[in-house]
């Protein structure tokens, strides 16, 4: 990683505790909806940030501003030290480069098998040739814990949770700094959902990813998640699962003392 693109507009270098993801006073409006009206938030460097929020309450939409996808009415986003509004054309590449995206279906291209998914960013962003983007493409594949022969598969071939491992390992493709997921475990049996958090804990780990989650999962929050942003009156609370048990706002309270949050809590104990 270029120390350089993690320059600040101050000059400043980043500590450990630096936000990589650094959102201020968010308004996103759609015609006379106002989903967020002053958000704030940071996500710290290697953090795992799992983000909920009644439905509705614009989870999604604010991954998408982060990424760039939607445009915000006001504020300021600034991912990886860099405004993300009006950036020329090639540093908003580079910086689309160093983040990886795991969209709810997977989003994968269902004529393309999943080595050919895999190595779309690597065509996208880098000039190797195209065996090397298979070696990557096929290790990839390996870190996302599927077998070697689903390479070879076309998408419509995999269980539900086959296609959330592909559509990691293209996550994963440029070995980004910051991996986002929107409900990553939406649709996986009890079973599969533990063992794909537990995958993108390890993964996190090893390779120092900051992990930008919204997720329903009550269990992954629990299990893998460093701090918790909830969306409440169109902006965020973050703190520790510890410090949402004392918050009395009536969502806040109810979401993490209800029964789902009761037995989510009982079973990491
Ligand atoms: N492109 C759009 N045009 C108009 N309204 C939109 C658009 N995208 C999202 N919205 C609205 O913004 C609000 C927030 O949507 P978003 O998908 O972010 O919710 P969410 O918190 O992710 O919900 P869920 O948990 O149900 O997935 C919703 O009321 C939605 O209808």
């Amino acid at each position: 990683m270029a120390a350089d693109n993690d320059k600040r507009f101050d000059g400043k270098q980043p500590d450990a505790q630096d936000a990589v993801i650094r959102v201020r006073g968010l308004v996103t409006r759609f015609g006379p909806q106002v989903v967020h009206d002053g958000l704030d938030l940071d996500v710290r460097r290697g953090e795992v940030l799992g983000v909920v929020g009644g439905s509705g309450t614009g989870k999604s939409v604010l991954l998408k501003e982060i990424l760039g996808l939607i445009r915000p009415a006001d504020g300021r986003i600034e991912l990886l030290g860099r405004d993300t509004a009006d950036l020329p054309e090639a540093e908003r590449v580079t910086l689309q480069a160093r983040t990886g995206v795991l969209f709810q279906n997977g989003a994968l291209f269902s004529s393309m098998t999943v080595a050919e998914n895999v190595m779309v960013p690597l065509k996208e962003h880098t000039d190797l040739s195209a065996a090397l983007a298979a070696e990557i493409a096929r290790v990839k594949i390996a870190m996302s814990g599927l077998p070697p022969n689903a390479g070879a598969k076309f998408p419509a071939e995999l269980s539900g949770g086959m296609v959330k491992r592909a559509g990691l390992a293209r996550a994963l493709a440029l070995d980004p700094d910051i991996l986002f997921l929107d409900e990553p475990t939406a649709g996986l049996d009890p079973i599969g959902a533990a063992a794909f958090d537990q995958l993108i804990r390890n993964l996190q780990r090893s390779l120092g990813l900051t992990v930008f989650m919204v997720t329903h999962d009550l269990d992954s929050l629990t299990s893998i998640c460093d701090r918790i942003a909830v969306l409440v009156d169109k902006k965020i609370r973050v703190g520790t699962l510890e410090q949402h048990l004392r918050d009395p706002h009536p969502w806040i309270h109810d979401y993490f003392h209800g029964p789902r949050g009761r037995a989510a809590r009982h079973a990491e104990s």
